[in-house]
């Protein structure tokens, strides 16, 4: 079986540009990018995605209650993790809604319902724990967090650590480069590159 980093490749979710550096969410520059909203398109890989998340919600939150998808591109993968849990979803806006019923939470949150927020990706985790935030404001419990993808920085560690929730993805930047190396996917250029942007991702310069 293909492993999903390996399909996230194929379907050139991962793009390198070190000459155009990508701005992140966080605000970081990067030669990389992935853009794991693209899978949605592809039923086959998407509905591996949502086995892979749900095994890792049995295995690590078992007493989740109800899938929460972090606005915008978690939550198509929630609302496919929610179905085949047979499980209630909402999902969080990155801020509350400026006009209507004013909420960041959508659908039904019972109180202290036990919930696990799903995002497409985690760099920083700062979106996804806005999104905690969001949930815990509202009445709910978040016991975990699940992403599709992970960059491994030390910055999520600490910025998860620090809000006291546990996270887990479905595969990461490790991963990634390993099976882009074993398929000849990038040159020994772009590998020095990404080496030298991993090593100090904060301060990193094209
Ligand atoms: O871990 P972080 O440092 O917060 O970065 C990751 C976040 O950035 C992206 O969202 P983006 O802001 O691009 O919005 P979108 O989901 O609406 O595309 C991605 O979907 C994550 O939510
Ligand atoms: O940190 C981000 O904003 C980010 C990085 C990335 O590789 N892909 C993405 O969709 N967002």
């Amino acid at each position: 079986m293909k492993t999903i980093a390996n399909q996230l490749l194929e379907i050139e979710a991962v793009k390198l540009a070190p000459e155009h550096p990508f701005t992140w969410a966080s605000g970081i520059k990067s030669p990389i990018y992935c853009d794991n909203r693209l899978t949605i398109s592809y039923p086959s890989l998407r509905r591996a995605i949502t086995q892979a998340l749900v095994d890792l919600i049995q295995t690590n939150w078992p007493a989740v209650e109800v899938i929460a998808g972090t606005a915008t591109a978690g939550i198509p993968q929630a609302a496919w993790v929610a179905e085949q849990m047979n499980l209630p979803l909402v999902y969080v806006r990155s801020q509350p809604k400026d006009h209507g019923t004013g909420r960041q939470v959508e659908g039904v949150l019972p109180n202290q319902a036990k919930v696990v927020l799903i995002d497409d990706l985690i760099s920083t985790g700062g979106s996804v724990l806005k999104a905690a935030q969001g949930v815990q404001n509202d009445g709910g419990e978040v016991i975990g967090v699940a992403g599709v993808f992970s960059y491994q920085l030390a910055a999520a560690t600490t910025n998860f650590a620090a809000a006291g929730l546990e996270w887990a993805t479905v595969t990461n930047y490790t991963e990634l480069i390993e099976q882009a190396q074993a398929t000849g996917l990038v040159t020994t250029e772009q590998l020095a590159t990404l080496h030298q942007w991993r090593a100090d991702p904060m301060h990193w310069q094209a």
